[in-house]
């Protein structure tokens, strides 16, 4: 039997039950309104998600979390998709989780029901087979500093601050950005961050290893510079950098038994691509 690759994983999301409950959360998502989050695919494979609520810093409504997962459809079923670069409207990143729908979702069943959606959607994004970037601009607080932890790697502009402020609304991280956190920053810097509800700054955040780089101080050009920074990264056709990204998801994700076996299918099924002949074939020419 084949092992499924890591972005492929989401099959039981499809059982009856999961259907079920993602109904019931559509409903009642949909009496949570306002912002949206827009989706712009560029011809060199990368695109632009971008959050946006800008009257509520950018905080996540439940239609927002319904058209999140619109759009992660769409870019799991693009073919030459290479990055993502998840951004905030107005200069600013995302408040969390909006409080208003928060106030009526009080049972545990509610809550175990939203966390529930909300880690299936940083999972889908997490596993994108593209290469992701969170461009912090202004404010990444509460779930909004949960959803960079589903970026591959994060940018942060002069000014601006990420904050995992749970302990001050009385909860924990639920959109799986508390066991994301260990694996970028570890866990003893996790639990400062956590339970200080530290204020990171951008030096501060690179200190620590939250995030990869700082971006001159520019506002008007971060998404430009977020850009190009990615760009180093995507400098290549767009199946090899999607094998890349499912070698190193594996490799995060499953037993190493399990990470090598898809690692050899990847590697398996590229050998004698025409994509791979051609770029072997150059590289044999520069020798
Ligand atoms: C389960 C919840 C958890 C999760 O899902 O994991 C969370 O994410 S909890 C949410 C955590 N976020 C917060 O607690 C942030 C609350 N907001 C603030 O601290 C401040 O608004 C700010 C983000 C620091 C900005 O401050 P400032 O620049 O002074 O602007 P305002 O405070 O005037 O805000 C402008 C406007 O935006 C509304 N707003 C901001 N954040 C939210 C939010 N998370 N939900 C709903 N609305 C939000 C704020 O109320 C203002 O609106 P008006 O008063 O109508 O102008």
């Amino acid at each position: 039997m084949k092992t499924k690759l890591p972005h492929q994983c989401t099959a039981p999301i499809h059982s009856a039950i999961q259907r079920f409950q993602e109904n019931g959360i559509k409903e009642r998502y949909q009496r949570y309104s306002g912002g949206s989050v827009d989706l712009s695919k560029g011809e060199d494979g990368i695109a632009v998600l971008t959050l946006n609520n800008p009257a509520r810093m950018n905080a996540l409504t439940g239609t927002m979390g319904l058209e999140l997962d619109d759009r992660l459809n769409e870019l799991e079923e693009w073919t030459a998709g290479k990055g993502l670069i998840v951004r905030g409207a107005n200069n600013t990143f995302c408040s969390g989780t909006d409080l208003n729908s928060i106030t009526v979702m009080r049972s545990s069943e509610d809550g175990l029901e939203f966390v529930t959606h909300t880690q299936r959607m940083t999972t889908r994004l997490k596993r994108l087979p593209f290469i992701s970037v969170a461009l912090v601009q202004g404010k990444a607080l509460g779930a909004g500093a949960e959803l960079i932890t589903a970026c591959d790697f994060r940018l942060m502009t002069p000014g601006s601050e990420i904050c995992f402020l749970h302990k001050q609304v009385g909860i924990v991280p639920g959109w799986g950005g508390g066991a994301r956190l260990v694996q970028i920053v570890g866990g003893q810097q996790s639990l400062k961050l956590l339970s200080g509800a530290l204020r990171m700054d951008p030096v501060k955040a690179l200190n620590a290893g939250l995030i990869d780089d700082i971006l001159p101080p520019d506002e008007d050009r971060a998404l430009e510079e977020a850009h190009h920074w990615l760009s180093q990264y995507t400098n290549a056709p767009a199946e090899i950098i999607q094998g890349l990204k499912k070698v190193i998801s594996a490799g995060r994700e499953l037993s190493i038994e399990e990470a090598l076996k898809i690692e050899r299918n990847i590697f398996g099924t590229m050998w004698s691509s025409p994509v791979s002949l051609q770029a072997l074939a150059q590289a044999i020419k520069r020798k």
